[in-house]
């Protein structure tokens, strides 16, 4: 999809059309075209029963068929037009309806598709700065609303057609009546639009406390043990999480659905007014014959449909305008990272990764005084090394973990690999170099993106070195269950980063929860074997015990690198066993 496309604010009615004019242009002039039948209705039954009105068409007199010699059908060939013009607004509307579902669907999906390749696109600060909730709720909540009240705008075209066709009509009964029900007509749209428009503000007050049911919604699932244990605690949430906010949804909503409806009720009203009027008033005052009066009230009667479509689809449009209004705020908000599509060189880190005064910043948020600042850091790691983050909590270890595995982008400074600088031109494709284990890792049940023959033969050796044999199987590369302990997620998260085999590995605190044998394994064996393969491993750990394990020790204080120091590892190097796992399969030696 085209950057522009992609930045463009969504409009109702465009939606539809990028979806698909040509969809959207047959199903609006077969809708207009099964209104303009629709109009024909009245005017031919009126023939039928009064022929003086017949100053178009000749009445038939004294003409009759009989159907299947039981039933007599008069003025045969108007019953015929009758009976075709059915047929023809069956048809169109029908397919007209077909088509525009069709759009909607797909408008749907597009939208949708837009907001995952956007979603796929945003820098991992701004991802986080979002939050999930607003996310869900465009995807699960505003993508139909915007869809669905687009939708419904070819209805109104269609209305309208019918509208005009009947208004028409009435021009040719009398112009006069035709005048006052213009009249009548203009003033009860202009004042129609005060209660739609006090609805559709209260309906945007209702849809902006959404987002916080969304969130309310996401600590009750994730808190549930926290809320499980400590009924006062799990009390004040609901009620000041989820009951307020949902009684100010609701409240806001329903008063939002009252106007509507008052003003759907007002627009009956107007109409029923304007048949009175026309009966009681307006005949006399122009001395209408008793066809001109009963023409004119029939077409009024009749109007009555189109103008229900018409206010009925109002609040569709109005949640439409305040969801569309939603979504493009936070398209605004999701500002793609540039990747230079035509920059193809294949950067890889084959010595180093050199930082050069990178400084990094959190900006306060609301309540906070202070935002948190990193650097300015200058650090050099190389290929064949293990380097250990330590520091204390809060220290900004994993923002550097971050910045490295270039997830953050720094404000100041460079980041190079090799000699090459990393920028925004290269920046994904130095990023396929790095496999990332953090605190918050997601461990999908496939292995998305890995297709080698031997896949699961390798995956299933790794998996009985992890100790994960009989609790995971894998077939097609596809894990059995990723429902396991803490710890051993993050040995299948491990085997998932060793069969992805990059050059540079990052594991934030994971040891953190392992217990002290598998932890021997990850310090004495892992990492000894990844560093024998040539890779770069940044360990972030409190593990002081395993500290002289380190290369190189970088030390963070306050966001700030307080030292870096060199050990040498040989002295404590695990003598490492031979096997078979070996993702490229240069290296004889397993990492576990
Ligand atoms: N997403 C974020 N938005 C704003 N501030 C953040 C964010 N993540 C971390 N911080 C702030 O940055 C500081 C450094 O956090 P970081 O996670 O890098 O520390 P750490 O050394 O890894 O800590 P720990 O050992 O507890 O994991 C913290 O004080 C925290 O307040």
């Amino acid at each position: 999809m085209p950057a522009n496309q992609d930045n463009s604010a969504i409009r109702l009615f465009g939606l539809l059309t990028d979806t698909s004019s040509n969809k959207v242009f047959f199903s609006t002039v077969l809708g207009a075209l099964g209104g303009i039948a629709y109009a024909i209705f009245v005017p031919l039954i009126m023939m039928a029963l009064q022929p003086s009105l017949g100053r178009l068409m000749q009445p038939e007199f004294d003409t009759s068929y009989w159907l299947f010699g039981v039933f007599e059908i008069s003025s045969p060939n108007q019953a015929l037009f009758f009976f075709m013009t059915c047929m023809l607004i069956l048809f169109c509307r029908g397919t007209s309806g077909t088509l525009m579902f069709h759009v909607a669907i797909d408008a749907t999906v597009g939208l949708r598709k837009k907001i995952y390749s956007r979603i796929s696109k945003l820098p991992i600060q701004t991802l986080e700065e979002i939050g999930p909730s607003r996310l869900l709720t465009a995807l699960n909540n505003d993508v139909s609303e915007v869809a669905n009240g687009a939708s419904s705008i070819p209805n109104i075209l269609v209305a309208a057609t019918t509208l005009v066709g009947m208004l028409a009509f009435l021009v040719y009964l009398r112009l006069e009546i035709f005048l006052f029900v213009l009249g009548v007509m203009a003033f009860g749209f202009l004042t129609y639009q005060i209660p739609v428009r006090i609805g559709g503000r209260h309906l945007a007050a209702g849809r902006n406390s959404f987002d916080g049911i969304q969130e309310g919604i996401r600590g009750l699932i994730y808190g549930a043990k926290e809320l499980k244990l400590n009924k006062e605690k799990q009390q004040a949430f609901l009620k000041n999480e989820l009951h307020e906010v949902e009684k100010k949804f609701s409240d806001s909503f329903k008063t939002g659905r009252m106007f509507m409806i008052f003003a759907m009720t007002y627009s009956n009203l107007i109409s029923f007014f304007t048949i009175g009027a026309v009966t009681y008033v307006i005949a006399n005052y122009y001395t209408l014959t008793r066809d001109d009066l009963l023409g004119s009230v029939m077409v009024l009667l009749y109007i009555l449909g189109p103008i229900t479509v018409f206010v009925n689809t109002i609040p569709n449009i109005a949640i439409a305008r305040v969801a569309a209004r939603k979504l493009n705020s936070l398209l605004k908000d999701m500002t793609i990272e540039y990747l230079d599509s035509k920059i193809v060189d294949n950067i890889e880190c084959h010595q180093k990764i050199v930082l050069k005064n990178v400084e990094y910043t959190y900006q306060a948020k609301k309540n906070e005084e202070l935002g948190f600042h990193l650097g300015p850091i200058n650090l050099t790691l190389n290929r064949g090394e293990v380097a250990f983050f330590v520091g204390g909590n809060g220290s900004g270890k994993t923002t550097l973990g971050k910045i490295l595995s270039l997830h953050y982008i720094p404000e100041k400074g460079d980041i190079y690999f090799d000699a090459a600088a990393v920028t925004d031109g290269n920046r994904n494709i130095c990023r396929q170099s790095i496999s990332a284990i953090y605190s918050d890792f997601y461990l999908f049940t496939e292995l998305f993106g890995l297709s080698d023959n031997e896949l699961d033969s390798k995956a299933s050796e790794g998996l009985k070195q992890l100790g994960l044999e009989g609790k995971v199987t894998i077939e097609n590369g596809k894990f059995s269950t990723t429902s396991l302990s803490d710890g051993q997620k993050k040995r299948l998260a491990l085997l998932v980063a060793y069969l992805e085999d990059r050059s540079i590995y990052i594991f934030d605190e994971w040891a953190a929860d392992q217990d002290p044998e598998f932890k021997e394994i990850f310090y004495h064996r892992i990492l000894p074997d990844l560093k024998r393969l040539n890779k770069l491993v940044i360990v972030i750990t409190h593990d002081d015990r395993y500290f002289h394990l380190a290369d190189k020790l970088v030390r963070m204080e306050n966001g700030q690198e307080f030292r870096e120091g060199a050990f040498s590892t040989d002295k404590h190097a695990h003598s490492p066993e031979k096997s078979e796992m070996s993702p490229s399969g240069e290296e004889e030696e397993s990492v576990v």
